[in-house]
């Protein structure tokens, strides 16, 4: 279970704040996709359930840990249970697909391993099982930077299941794609929030898509909530609710 209260996130030296006094609770299994117009917060909201951004006041709870007062060794343990995806795949370009996906278990692998690119056999094929869960086992060994982005982002999605995340955090996950390789990407990552029953939270910035793969759907705009609700709940006053309309 994940819980933000009173969330907010005030960048030094902006006007207004990104987030404020953000309230909600997510449950396990959701798949909650998270729209908005460009600025409204979108990405600071998803970073600040990771830790990636500390906010200002409030709390963001994680299976009964306060994620904004987590020490290191507690918030180390936490990130690893929420595996992250961006908009531009954050691949290691000069190395070959398999190694970009051990890389998701780093955190068990010693640092010299790590360094050597010597990693145990288990390890190895567990990555094999991951990129083939992703259908995408050709591109083992060739290099990230010569791939597709679809492929690039499947690699990613891979290195995440090493990781054994409890939470999939997204921030923009199609974003870069073309709309044949974004169905894709959103069908695998449903497939993977079937499978897994695996608590996805998406920042989209396209309405079909979002009514189309979520189970719930949040509206954010100038910092704060103006729409949650199921997708089937989101018509055309919604959508302008949250993009166009003044506060
Ligand atoms: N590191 C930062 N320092 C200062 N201001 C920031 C920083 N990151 C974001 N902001 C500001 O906070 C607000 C919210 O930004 P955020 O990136 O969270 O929005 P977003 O909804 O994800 O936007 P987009 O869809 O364009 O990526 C914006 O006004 C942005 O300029």
């Amino acid at each position: 279970m994940l819980e933000l209260i009173d969330v907010t996130k005030q960048y030094p030296g902006q006007p207004v704040p990104a987030l404020e006094s953000i309230r909600l609770k997510v449950k396990p299994g959701e798949f909650v996709a998270l729209l908005g117009p460009s600025g409204a917060g979108k990405s600071t909201f998803i970073r600040c359930i990771n830790g990636l951004v500390a906010p200002t006041a409030g709390q963001v709870i994680w299976n009964g840990h306060d994620v904004t007062a987590a020490g290191k060794e507690t918030i180390g343990r936490i990130r690893r249970e929420m595996g992250m995806i961006f908009q531009h795949f954050h691949l290691i370009g000069r190395l070959d697909g398999l190694t970009n996906v051990i890389i998701g278990c780093f955190h068990s692998l010693s640092l010299w391993r790590a360094v050597t690119g010597w990693f145990p056999k288990e390890v190895r094929q567990e990555a094999v099982q991951a990129l083939k869960r992703v259908g995408l086992l050709e591109v083992m060994h060739r290099r990230a930077d010569g791939l597709s982005g679809g492929q690039q982002q499947r690699v990613a999605i891979a290195r995440v299941l090493m990781q054994k995340p409890r939470l999939l955090l997204g921030d923009e996950p199609v974003a870069s794609l073309d709309p044949v390789a974004s169905r894709e990407i959103m069908d695998l990552l449903r497939e993977i929030h079937e499978q897994e029953q695996m608590t996805t939270i998406l920042n989209l910035h396209d309405v079909e898509t979002a009514k189309t793969y979520a189970t719930r759907i949040i509206g954010i705009r100038q910092g704060r909530i103006v729409f949650d609700g199921l997708p089937q709940e989101l018509g055309s006053k919604e959508v302008e609710r949250i993009y166009k309309q003044p506060l």
